[in-house]
């Protein structure tokens, strides 16, 4: 059928997918003069603006919110009765996706040069695509010199045996909740697990996460997992980790039921959330048409410049297997447009690229772990947040500031774990981004007090052990005899 049609568009760079990775790579490539087209399925905006990073956080400033109000005797201040309102707390969460929506209108990147069509793309070769527009209008076709395939990722649904009897919900989906679980199942204590659980249990709901881990985020640093779990429990999520679901009873209302746990025990929900990881879009993307490959956990395979094995087909953000951050959705989106349209081939950043778990406290952490230092020839710095004058005034000193240095000074990589470590960590990222040294950082004056001089602090002590041993403890040792000499 569609080999009939005749190309009714002809443009330099075709983007598919209008998520954060296609709107900044559709954006970057119109400004520099190239004929862009972007087609976005279904809302301008994607995952982080409408079941991602923006509900999710906006939930955790209202759980966060009574968490505080909550622990605020200890600070001497008593807000008896906290009381939730689920209903009031969705609508901030619906509010500031609105809020933000505009950003990432069809407009805003029109104004831009680019073109927009809402509807579904497929590549027919690969120099061309159909698109069926959401309006029901007719199907468009497209010649390109360049596409960018930028169509994200979805919730992972594992076949569990008796899942389908139950009408399970997702990061998809969750947001649509008008009334809250009195008994959440969360599976899966990934980030996703992690943040919506302690959200979860700290506006009301009693949370049962399950993990088959050994550990809640097992990607981080052990101690942040340790420090984690102690926060989730207690916060009053029932954390079971080095168990997984062996079965999955249905109740009566097709929403409710049981699971049964491989340790033997029981956990009876009224929903349950699925937080197993994700999987590419890619389903009916015609990339058989196309040169395009798939890696071997079914993403597309892309090389350090984002190009495909289809040397006119670019990737960016989630569906593109690299890790799955709206930042680097950004970044790599910026990335494959100014490649495919100007013909360079700047290569991903993968060493400096910060992540942030948003749970309280939060993880953040960046470049090489603590845990690899020695193996790299490294040493590790270590700020207690217990020793942190803004920490201890808050009553939040359950946290570290951790700094990975190589033997020339320069800061490799950093965790952070402690309130607003996400907003930390992007000092630590620029240093591992600059190869910046421990001495410039603990020469520049950061403010106190804040949770950063934590960061200064660890620079600091790194200075003070190489200022202690070899030819520069003797030269300064030398200077402070010839001092006491000339001065005597
Ligand atoms: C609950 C949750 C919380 C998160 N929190 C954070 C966070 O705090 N910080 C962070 O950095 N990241 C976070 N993430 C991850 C972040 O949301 C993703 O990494 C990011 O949205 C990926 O952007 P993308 O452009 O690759 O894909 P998407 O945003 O998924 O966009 C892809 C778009 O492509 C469209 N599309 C798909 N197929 C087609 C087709 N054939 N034709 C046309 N259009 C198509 C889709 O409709 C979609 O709009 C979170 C994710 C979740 C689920
Ligand atoms: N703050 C953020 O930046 C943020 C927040 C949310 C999501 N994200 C992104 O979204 C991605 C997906 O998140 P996610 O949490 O769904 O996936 P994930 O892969 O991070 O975590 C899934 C967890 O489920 C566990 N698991 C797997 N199978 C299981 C089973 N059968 N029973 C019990 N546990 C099982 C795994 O051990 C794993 O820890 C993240 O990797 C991240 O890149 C980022």
């Amino acid at each position: 059928m569609t080999a009939a049609l005749s190309p009714e568009l002809d443009v330099d760079l075709l983007v598919i997918g209008g998520g954060t990775a296609g709107l900044v790579a559709a954006k970057t490539a119109a400004r520099f003069g190239t004929s862009t087209l972007l087609v976005e399925a279904h809302r301008m905006g994607g995952d982080c603006l409408w079941t991602g990073c923006v509900p999710s956080k906006s939930l955790i400033a209202a759980a966060d919110t009574a968490a505080r109000a909550r622990s605020g005797a200890q600070l001497g201040v008593h807000a008896d009765d906290v009381r939730v309102d689920f209903a009031a707390v969705m609508r901030h969460v619906h509010a500031a996706i609105h809020e933000i929506e505009p950003a990432d209108s069809a407009e805003v990147v029109e104004a831009t040069g680019a073109r927009v069509i809402m509807g579904r793309a497929r590549f027919t070769s690969a120099r061309t695509a159909v698109i069926e527009p959401v309006d029901g209008t007719a199907t468009v076709a497209v010649r390109f010199r360049q596409a960018i395939i930028a169509t994200g990722s979805a919730p992972e649904v594992p076949a569990l045996p008796g899942i389908d009897g139950v009408e399970v919900l997702t990061s998809d989906d969750v947001w649509q909740l008008t009334e809250q679980p009195e008994r959440l199942a969360v599976l899966g204590a990934g980030a996703i697990g992690s943040e919506l659980s302690q959200a979860f249990a700290r506006l009301g709901t009693h949370v049962t996460l399950v993990q088959r881990n050994a550990r809640v985020l097992p990607k981080e640093d052990p101690d942040a997992s340790t420090l984690v779990a102690a926060a989730l429990t207690r916060d009053g999520v029932d954390v079971r980790v080095g168990t997984t679901v062996e079965r999955v009873e249905a109740g009566t209302d097709g929403r409710s039921g049981t699971l049964h746990l491989s340790d033997g025990t029981a956990v009876a929900f009224d929903r349950v959330l699925v937080a197993l990881g994700r999987r590419p879009r890619i389903e009916g993307l015609g990339l058989e048409a196309t040169g395009v490959r798939l890696d071997d956990r079914g993403y597309v395979a892309v090389d350090t410049s984002l190009r495909t094995s289809d040397r006119r087909i670019w990737s960016a953000g989630d569906v593109s297997g690299l890790p799955q951050f709206t930042h680097i959705a950004g970044v790599n989106g910026s990335l494959a447009a100014t490649n495919a349209a100007l013909g360079l081939r700047r290569r991903v950043d993968a060493d400096a690229v910060p992540r942030v778990t948003f749970t309280h406290p939060e993880v953040a952490a960046v470049g090489l772990a603590p845990a690899d230092a020695a193996a790299a020839g490294c040493a590790v710095r270590e700020v207690l947040h217990e020793h942190t004058d803004r920490a201890i005034a808050e009553d939040e000193m359950a946290g570290f500031t951790r700094i990975v240095v190589d033997t020339k000074g320069r800061v490799r990589g950093a965790v952070i774990v402690g309130p607003r470590a996400g907003e930390s960590i992007g000092e630590a990222a620029l240093a591992v981004r600059q190869g910046i040294t421990t001495s410039a950082i603990a020469s520049t004056t950061h403010p106190y007090p804040t949770y950063s001089d934590a960061f200064w602090n660890a620079a600091i002590a790194d200075v003070r052990v190489r200022l202690e041993r070899g030819a520069v403890a003797r030269a300064i040792r030398m200077l402070a005899r010839w001092r006491r000499f000339t001065t005597r």
